[in-house]
Parts: C-alpha cells; structure tokens; sequence
C-alpha cells in the first residue's frame, strides 16, 4: 500500500505540488490525470526519489521512502517515461537484465526472468534478445522498457506517459498487454496520463489534479457519476460522459446468460469487451442484441440495447 500524507514540492517560489494526500491499495492501478503542469511527474519522481519533496511524508507498505538510501528505494520501484530511456549500447538482454544484475541475481536467474518477460509482451526471446534498441519499433522498445521496469520483482510500478509517443492501433494494444500482465502479476502501478479515456479504461481509481493539488480520488464510475463541482466536472462531464460510463464496464459484468433463440443469427461480442464496444457494434450492425462469446468462441450470454441504455444513463 502507498500512502501519501501532505505531500508539497517547491520550485523556488513556485508550488508545483501542494498538501497532497492520498492511498493506493496494494494490486490497485491508479491513474494521475489533469493539464500539463499540474504537477502529476512530480508527484511521481516524489514517490521514487527522484525529486525530493518540500514537505510531507511517503509510505510503501507503512515503510517511510526517506529511510531508505535512493537508489535501494528506485530498485523496489519500476519506472517508465514516454520515449523509454533504455540504454542505446545494450542488448535488449542487458537492458532488462540490469536492476537484477546490480541486485547480485544469479546469471541462470537472470536468463529466466528475461525469457519471462520478452513471453509475457510477446516478443520472442530468441529474437529479440540480442538485439539493440533502435533495431526495434517504438512499440516493441516500449515493451522492453516496461519489461525491464518489472524485472527484479518491484512493489510498485511508476509509468508517466508510457505511450504517449505510439500511434493509437499500438497504444490499445499495449494498454490491453499491461493490463493482463498487472492481473497477473498482481502489482500496484500508478500512472500519469493525459488521455482521460485511457484512465477510464485501465484505472481501479483516479486521482485529478488541477494547480498541485489533488481535487478527487475516485473509480471511474464515481468520477463520471459524481465529478466535485468546477474542474473535475468540466472533465468528465461532456457530451462524452454516457460513452465514457459504459467504458468502465466489460460485456460480462451486464449480460444475461439466458440464451433466447431468435430468427437471425446475433453479431457475436467478447465477453471482455467494453459496453462501449458492444454499443458500436449493436449501432454499426443495426441490432438490438449481441450474442456473447468466451474465449474459446463458445455462446455464453447475450446483451441488448436496452441493458447499454440503462448502464449509460444518468443514475
Ligand atoms: N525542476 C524544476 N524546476 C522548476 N520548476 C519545475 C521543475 N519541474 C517542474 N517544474 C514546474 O512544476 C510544475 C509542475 O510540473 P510537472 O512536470 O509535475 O507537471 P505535469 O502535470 O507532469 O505536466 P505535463 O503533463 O506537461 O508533463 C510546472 O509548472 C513546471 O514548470
């Protein structure tokens, strides 16, 4: 668990963060949302170090992050920009092999966790191991950047724009990756992002800033229900929001596992998906209902019109 008590940082005279205070649960993936220059890469370079705060206290795991000597604390600590940062000279091999080998992991160890790593992104290891980074594509190397974050084992992952620089088919793909590999591994993440919509998608909480100071810790869902008056409202509260509500929720949490034979054969929709995905589709096929499938393909349930209008709607 990360908490965070009355948290500042200043640049001089200027504050770029002010009297934060907030907890992150262990496995929870908490967003930082809010306009350039609201402070959100501060708060996190607070968090590992990287910036030491005016004022205020940090706790991983009721642990005091000042008792520790920096670079002991940024070894428990994944972090990951826009634009990756891995070493040009070195192999996507000794990129990731870093944080274990400065840990003193033993070589075998090592070669495993890299394997583990390139399978769980999807690149294979044989392949990709012994290259450099600029024989990758920026997505692959974004890949590799979060893989080398994750490989000594840390508590906690920090990510500030992690795919801020990917075209949008990469970006979705990426975001879907880190989200069943979090699941798996069952690691805390907070990330800053200037895509709302990618907050909504992959945040178990949101935290908004406005002017260094934090204005609502909630899930999507309750932010989008119940933004705080002024700024939060104005970011969530758009046209957007019925779209964005049915973002927060999978097929799988709505539909009715009641199969009714109807005359046509229903479009068919991933249990996984989003109810904004199934609303696309219900809109683009001229249907009133989906049949929904698992993994394997089976038919599991089905979805319709109505469900999407009521988990849209104003409560
Ligand atoms: N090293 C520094 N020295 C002086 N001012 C700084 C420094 N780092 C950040 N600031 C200022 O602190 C404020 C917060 O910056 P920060 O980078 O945390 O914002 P941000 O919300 O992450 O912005 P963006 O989304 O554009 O990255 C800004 O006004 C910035 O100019």
């Amino acid at each position: 668990m990360i908490e965070v008590k009355d948290l500042s940082k200043q640049f001089g005279d200027h504050t770029a963060v002010k009297n934060l205070s907030f907890k992150v649960e262990s496995g929870q993936f908490c967003m930082l949302v809010g306009t350039s220059g609201c402070g959100k890469s501060t708060t996190l370079r607070m968090l590992n170090r990287l910036i030491e705060p005016s004022q205020g206290q940090i706790l991983i795991n009721n642990q005091d992050v000042t008792t520790l000597p920096p670079e002991q604390l940024r070894r428990r600590i994944g972090y990951v920009i826009q634009g990756v940062g891995l070493f040009p000279h070195r192999t996507i091999y000794q990129n990731i092999a870093t944080v274990p080998k400065l840990l003193g992991w033993k070589k075998a160890d090592i070669d495993i966790r890299v394997t583990e790593l390139l399978t769980l992104f999807k690149l294979d290891a044989a392949t990709f191991a012994g290259k450099y980074p600029h024989q990758l594509s920026g997505g692959e190397q974004q890949r590799v950047g979060v893989a080398r974050a994750l490989a000594a084992k840390p508590e906690l992952l920090l990510m500030d724009e992690p795919f801020g620089a990917l075209d949008p088919l990469t970006r979705e793909l990426l975001q879907d990756e880190l989200l069943k590999v979090q699941q798996l591994l069952g690691i805390t993440i907070i990330m800053v992002t200037h895509d709302l919509e990618e907050a909504i998608k992959m945040a178990d909480v949101i935290a908004v800033m406005d002017k260094g100071e934090l204005l609502q810790l909630d899930t999507p869902e309750a932010l989008l229900r119940q933004p705080r008056a002024g700024f939060v409202q104005e970011l969530v509260g758009g046209s957007e929001r019925p779209l964005r509500l049915l973002s927060t929720k999978q097929v799988s949490q709505i539909m009715t596992t009641k199969i009714t034979v109807v005359s046509h054969p229903l479009p068919n929709i991933h249990a996984d998906a989003s109810l904004r995905e199934a609303m696309a589709l219900l809109i683009w096929e001229q249907v009133e209902q989906l049949q929904v499938v698992d993994a394997a393909g089976h038919a599991i349930g089905q979805v319709s019109m109505h469900d999407l209008l009521q988990q849209g709607a104003r409560a």
